[in-house]
C-alpha cells in the first residue's frame, strides 16, 4: 500500500508543525510542486496557496494586502534564541605556580634562588546592563572559566595574571548560588581543626602520606627520589587568598539586580599563586630546591533567573496578532503566521521613545528617578484554555507574563466576542496566580532535615568538604513575584481594520469602564486586583493605526505612582 500523502493525514500534528506543507497539501493536491529548493519550493507554495477566484475578502486580508515589514513573507523572520533561566558554574582561576630557579651570570656559578611566584588566577564579575534581554547566550556555556594565571619564572619575574571574565546580564537577573568549592576555604578549615584550633600552618609540613605531588610543593626536576626524602623541608606556607577576595559577597550569594550597574561586581576572586624558592631560604636551607603550587581557584554553581523579563508583556490567544503588534511598535522581527503558535518562545522588542532626534518623545521616569529612553515589550506564545494545567505551552508560558511589569491583553475584535475572550485570558492568568501561590506556600512549608554539628575529626573527609555543583540534591525555591493580578494592565484591541469590529470594540471599552468604575466584578475575581485607570486601545497593527497611543499607555502605567 502506498504511504498516505500529507493532505491525507487528518487528525494529527502535521499542521501545527508544517503549516506550509499542510496548506501546499491541501491547495495543490493532485499537482506535483518542483522541490529543488527551498526557496523555489516556499515561492511555489505562497504561488499556489493565493486563492485565484475571487472569494469575499476584505481589502485588509494578510493575502491581499501587499508583502511588507507588517505583513511579511512567511520567511521574513528572524530567530530569537531566548532563556529566562540557567545553571552555570563559575570557575575563578586558579594561580599560576611559583617557580625553582638560581641565579646564573658570569662569574657566578651557583648563584642564590631566584625563582619568581606565580600569577594570580582571573576573577569573575558581574554586570546588569540595559540592552541584555536573555541569558541565553550564557546559558550554552554552563562552565566559565576565569583564565589561570601564568607559572613564575627565573629571575623573580611573576608569572601574568590570568584573565578576568565579565559576565553582562539583562537587568532583573536574580543570581542565587547552589554550591560552592572553595579549596582555600577547606584548607584553613582542615588545618584550623586538624590542629585543634591552632594558628592554620602551624607544625604542617604539606608531605602527609608522603605523596608530595598531590600537595603543596613543587620540587626541583631532576633531584633524585632517595635525596627527597631526606631533604630538610621548610613549613608549607598558611593557605592565601587574593586580597580582592576581601570584595567578593559573602555566600551563599543572593543578588537582585535590578538597577543596570556602573561597573562590574566581583563574584569570585581568583586563587593566588605559589611561592618561588626565594620564599625558603633559611639557616639550613641556603638553595631552596622547592616552590609552592598556585591554589585552585573557587568554583561556584549558581542559577541565574530573570526576574523581570521586560515591562510589558503581550498576552493572548493564538492568532490574536501579538507578533504583528510587536512588529508595528519595536524593532522585532517576530515570525507572522495566519496559524496558531506561529510563536514558540517569547520575542523581545524594544520600544523607543525619542523622536529618532535625539529628543524624548515621551519621559519614562524609574523610581530611581533615573530616565529610560526604551522599554521593552514581550510578545509570548499564544494562550488557550488550560494553560493553567500545562495545556498548549502551558506553564512555561504563563512564567514569562509572571515576569512582566505591566500587562497587555491582545484581543483579536475579529474573532467573536471581546468580552469573552478577555475573561477567559484573566482565567487562565488568575488559575496560573492560584497554583502559584499554592506552590510557594508549599515551599514555605518544607521541613528542613537539621544536622547537628559534629566535632569527631575522625569521621571528617574531604567529601565533607568539597560539595558537587548537583541542582536537584539543592533546589532553589521559586521566586517570590508580585501576583499578577497586582500588575497594572490594559486591552489592546487589534485588527480593528475589519469590517464589523466597531460593535465589539464598543462593548468591551463599557465592559472596561464599568470595572474600573466598580460596577462589574475585576475579570481576575480578586477583591483587591488592580483597576487603577482601564485602558482600551483600539489598533490595526497590520496598518500601524492607532499603534502610537500603546506607548503613551505603557509609559503612564509604568510610572511609579501607577504601579504602586
Ligand atoms: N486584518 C488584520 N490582520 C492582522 C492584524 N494583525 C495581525 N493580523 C494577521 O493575523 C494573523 C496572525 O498574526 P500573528 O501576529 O502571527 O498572531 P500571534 O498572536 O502572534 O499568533 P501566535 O504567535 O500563533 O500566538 C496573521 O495572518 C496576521 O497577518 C491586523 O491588525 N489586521
Ligand atoms: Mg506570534
Amino acid at each position: 500500500m502506498p504511504p498516505p500523502r500529507i493532505h491525507q493525514i487528518r487528525g494529527t500534528l502535521t499542521p501545527f508543525l508544517y503549516p506550509l506543507l499542510w496548506e501546499e497539501a491541501c491547495v495543490g493536491v493532485g499537482r506535483r510542486l518542483p522541490r529543488q529548493r527551498t526557496r523555489c519550493y516556499v515561492q511555489q507554495c505562497r504561488k499556489y496557496s493565493t486563492p485565484t477566484t475571487t472569494t469575499p475578502t476584505s481589502p485588509s486580508d494578510p493575502a491581499q494586502l501587499p508583502e511588507g515589514r507588517l505583513n511579511p513573507s512567511r520567511d521574513d523572520y528572524s530567530i530569537t534564541p531566548f532563556a529566562d533561566r540557567c545553571v552555570l558554574t563559575l570557575a575563578a582561576g586558579s594561580g599560576g605556580h611559583g617557580c625553582v630557579s638560581f641565579l646564573r651570570e658570569k662569574y657566578i656559578e651557583d648563584g642564590p634562588p631566584n625563582g619568581g611566584d606565580g600569577g594570580t588566577g582571573g576573577n569573575v564579575y558581574i554586570q546588569a546592563v540595559r540592552g541584555e534581554t536573555s541569558l541565553h547566550k550564557l546559558a550554552r556555556r554552563r562552565t566559565i572559566f576565569a583564565g589561570r594565571g601564568k607559572n613564575g619564572q627565573g629571575k623573580t619575574k611573576g608569572g601574568e595574571r590570568g584573565e578576568d571574565v565579565l559576565l553582562t546580564v539583562p537587568v532583573g537577573t536574580v543570581v542565587r548560588e547552589i554550591t560552592r568549592h572553595d579549596p582555600v576555604g577547606n584548607e584553613e578549615r582542615r588545618i584550623f581543626m586538624e590542629q585543634g584550633g591552632l594558628q592554620p600552618g602551624e607544625n604542617d609540613t604539606g608531605f602527609e602520606g608522603g605523596n608530595w605531588q598531590d600537595k603543596k610543593w613543587l620540587l626541583y626536576p631532576g633531584i633524585p627520589a632517595s635525596k627527597i626524602a631526606l631533604m630538610p623541608m621548610p613549613k608549607v606556607p598558611p593557605p592565601r587568598r587574593s586580597p580582592l577576595a576581601a570584595m567578593e559577597p559573602s555566600g551563599p550569594i543572593r543578588l537582585d539586580l535590578d538597577k543596570p550597574m556602573d561597573r562590574p561586581m566581583l563574584l569570585a576572586a581568583g586563587a593566588v599563586g605559589g611561592l618561588g624558592n626565594q620564599h625558603f631560604v633559611s639557616e639550613e636551607l641556603r638553595k631552596p630546591m622547592m616552590a609552592t603550587r598556585g591554589a585552585d581557584g573557587t568554583k561556584i554553581s549558581v542559577q541565574l533567573e530573570l526576574k523581570l523579563l521586560a515591562d510589558v508583556a503581550l498576552v493572548g490567544l493564538p492568532n490574536a496578532g501579538k507578533s504583528t503588534l510587536l512588529r508595528a511598535i519595536s524593532n522585532s522581527n517576530a515570525r507572522v503566521g495566519s496559524w496558531a503558535f506561529t510563536t514558540l518562545q517569547p520575542n523581545i522588542g524594544t520600544v523607543v521613545l525619542d523622536d529618532h532626534k535625539g529628543r524624548p518623545k515621551l519621559t519614562l521616569r524609574e523610581t530611581s528617578g533615573e530616565t529610560r529612553p526604551n522599554f521593552l515589550i514581550a510578545d509570548i506564545p499564544g494562550l488557550i484554555e488550560d494553560a493553567h494545567l500545562d495545556r498548549g505551552l502551558g506553564l512555561g508560558f504563563l512564567r514569562h507574563v509572571e515576569r512582566a511589569a505591566c500587562l497587555a491583553f491582545v484581543i483579536d475584535l475579529s474573532a467573536g466576542d471581546a468580552i469573552v475572550a478577555l475573561n477567559s485570558l484573566w482565567k487562565e492568568v488568575s488559575e496560573y496566580e492560584l497554583l502559584r501561590e499554592k506552590q510557594l506556600y508549599a515551599e514555605s512549608q518544607r521541613t528542613v532535615n537539621y544536622k547537628p554539628f559534629n566535632n569527631d575529626l575522625e569521621h571528617l573527609s574531604n567529601a565533607d568538604f568539597v560539595t558537587a555543583p548537583d541542582q536537584d540534591a539543592h533546589p532553589l525555591p521559586s521566586l517570590a513575584l508580585p501576583p499578577l493580578s497586582a500588575k497594572p494592565w490594559f486591552v489592546v484591541a487589534t485588527k480593528g481594520d475589519l469590517p464589523e469590529t466597531q460593535h465589539n470594540f464598543g462593548a468591551l471599552q463599557s465592559y472596561m469602564q464599568a470595572i474600573a468604575a466598580g460596577r462589574l466584578p475585576h475579570p481576575s475575581g480578586k477583591a483587591n486586583a488592580w483597576k487603577r485607570v482601564l485602558h482600551a486601545v483600539p489598533v490595526s497593527a497590520i496598518r500601524a493605526e492607532g499603534t502610537q497611543r500603546i506607548a503613551e499607555v505603557v509609559v503612564e502605567l509604568l510610572q511609579p505612582a501607577a504601579v504602586a
